[in-house]
Order: structure tokens, then C-alpha cells, then sequence
């Protein structure tokens, strides 16, 4: 059993943020809804994923749901209000979960979806922009939008085709099915399906086993991956890891001294390569 210390200094009223060594775990906490996101739980899971983005004890991130029955059942239908977003306690209007949607891709750290039971609607579309899926045997997939009236035709069309491919992901779309872990593996919507009781081992062993590789090769092959797909956006996160590493040369740290020291920046010891 993983040893799990809630974070200090974070208090949350719809989600869990605990940790372990080097793992940072976010736990939609609201069961009674099969963990249905409101705006507060959006902003939330957005506040605890920067959190263990800038905590360089982390190298791997968990989301997941509490309660072993739900992953999560997408937006909150009973806060769902007339005027183009989920209300949140104040009455304005949020479609926040395209906020969370952008902050999973461009964190520089893998995320990984641990998943029991239920990921339905805009749940479903937060696992399947996690980097890794790991689901349990009891876990059930989903989009529920044109029954429910609403569609999520930006990364939840578009990164559910580049996985599963375009007929079955309109198949999914356009019919609003069900599909058991069994299915979503066979379709690569999904990394595998363990018994629910070895949904957190086997989820933790994947997080260490990331945790011995180099941090800056995921970070740029996190961002390769996204690149084509998030279109100037997903090359400038790939372009910046360029630019992080080039200031961490002494070809890079030439130009900026030069500057600061009032002279001619002098590059002629750089190589150029082939
Ligand atoms: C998930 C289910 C298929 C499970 O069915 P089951 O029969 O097992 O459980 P119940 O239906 O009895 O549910 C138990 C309990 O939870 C409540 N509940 C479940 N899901 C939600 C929900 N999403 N919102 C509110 N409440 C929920 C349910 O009412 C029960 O409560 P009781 O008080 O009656 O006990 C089934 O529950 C189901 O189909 N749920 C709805 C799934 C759904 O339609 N989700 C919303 C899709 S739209 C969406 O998520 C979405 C969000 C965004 O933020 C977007 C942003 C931008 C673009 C698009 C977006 C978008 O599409």
C-alpha cells in the first residue's frame, strides 16, 4: 500500500491533493455525483496541478476520482445555467474545464489518468488528454454531449480521433455508447486494465518507473507530441524547451554577458555543427 501525506498548506473543499515520494496525487472528491466537476472543482484541480508543476520534488502527476465508482462523470449538470458556461457559487458563467483541458497539456510533467468506474462526458475528455490511462476492470467510457446537449468539438472531437481513430471516435460521438475497459483498450483509448483492488499499484509502479528516466526527455517529448496537434501553441511549448536549454549553454550565456559587460558578444569558440 502507497503511503499518501496531503499536501500542506492546500485546503480544498472539492478535491483531495495528497503526495508520495516524487508523485503528486489530485482526487476528485465529490462521489455523490459520480464526481462531476462544478467551476470551484476546476479551479481547484487547476491550483493543485500548478502546485506540483512548480514543486521540483514531483516528477509525475496522478488524477483521478474518489470512491472507486467514478472517475469522473463530466460537468455538473445541475449547476449547468442559460447563459453558456456552468455556474459557479457567485452565478457567473465558466467553461473552465477548457482551462484544465490547456493546463494538462502544456504541464511539463506526465499526468496520468487512474481511472475506476465512470469516465463519461467532459470526464472522459480529462483522461483521454492525461498522458497515460490506467484503468481498472470496472472503468466505463464515454461521451454523453449530444444526448445532454452540449459537445466538446475542440480537443474532445479532435484528440479522441488522433487516438482511437476518425470512424470510431464518431461512432463514440454520434451514438453516445458505453464502452468497458475491455473495448477502450482494444480501440488505444486507453494503457491498460488491471482488477480494480491493483488500480493504485500498478498505476504507482508506472509513476516510478517514470520517475528513473530523465525529466527533461519526457518534458520535450511531452511536448512533441501535443506539438502538432495544439497547432503556433503546441510549437511554442516545444520551441521553449529549445530556448530553456540553449540558456542553460555557454553559447546562449555569451550573449547575454556581453550585453551586461558593455561589449561585442564573441561566439567565434561555438562550433557550428553539421
Ligand atoms: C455516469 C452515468 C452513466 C452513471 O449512471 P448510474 O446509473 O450508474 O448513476 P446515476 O445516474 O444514478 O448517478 C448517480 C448520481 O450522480 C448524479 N450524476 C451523475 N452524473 C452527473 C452529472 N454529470 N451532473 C450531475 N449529477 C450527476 C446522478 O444524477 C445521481 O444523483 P441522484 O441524486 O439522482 O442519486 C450517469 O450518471 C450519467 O449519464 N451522468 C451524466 C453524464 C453527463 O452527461 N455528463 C455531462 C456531459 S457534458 C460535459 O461534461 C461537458 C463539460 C464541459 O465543461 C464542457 C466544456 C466545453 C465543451 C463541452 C463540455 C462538456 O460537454
Amino acid at each position: 500500500m502507497t503511503q499518501w501525506t496531503a499536501v500542506e498548506g492546500q485546503a480544498f473543499t472539492d478535491i483531495l491533493y495528497d503526495r508520495t515520494e516524487g508523485i503528486a496525487r489530485i482526487s476528485i472528491n465529490r462521489p455523490h455525483v459520480h464526481n462531476a466537476f462544478r467551476p470551484e472543482t476546476l479551479v481547484e484541480v487547476m491550483k493543485a496541478l500548478r502546485h506540483a508543476r512548480f514543486d521540483p520534488e514531483i516528477g509525475v502527476v496522478i488524477l483521478t476520482g474518489v470512491g472507486g465508482k467514478a472517475f469522473c462523470s463530466g460537468g455538473d449538470q445541475r449547476v449547468r445555467g442559460d447563459d453558456g458556461g456552468y455556474k459557479d457559487e457567485e452565478g457567473v458563467h465558466h467553461l473552465n474545464a477548457l482551462d484544465l483541458q490547456r493546463e494538462i497539456r502544456t504541464c511539463p510533467k506526465p499526468i496520468v489518468a487512474m481511472v475506476a468506474g465512470w469516465a463519461i462526458g467532459g470526464g472522459n475528455v480529462l483522461q483521454l488528454l492525461c498522458d497515460l490511462t490506467i484503468a481498472a476492470d470496472n472503468a466505463r467510457f464515454g461521451q454523453t454531449g449530444p444526448r445532454v446537449g452540449s459537445f466538446d468539438a475542440g480537443f474532445g472531437a479532435g484528440i479522441l480521433a488522433r487516438t482511437i481513430g476518425v470512424k470510431k471516435a464518431k461512432e463514440v460521438w454520434f451514438l453516445c455508447r458505453q464502452y468497458d475497459a475491455q473495448q477502450a483498450l482494444e480501440m488505444g483509448w486507453i494503457n491498460t486494465v488491471v482488477p480494480l483492488e491493483r488500480l493504485e499499484e500498478e498505476t504507482v509502479a508506472w509513476c516510478r518507473q517514470m520517475l528513473t528516466l530523465s525529466p527533461t526527455a519526457l518534458r520535450v517529448l511531452k511536448a512533441a507530441f501535443n506539438a502538432d496537434s495544439d497547432g503556433a501553441a503546441g510549437i511554442q511549448e516545444l520551441a521553449g524547451n529549445a530556448t530553456a536549454l540553449f540558456y542553460m549553454t555557454e553559447e546562449g550565456q555569451e550573449g547575454r554577458d556581453a550585453f551586461l559587460e558593455k561589449r561585442a558578444p564573441d561566439f567565434s569558440r561555438f562550433r557550428r555543427r553539421p
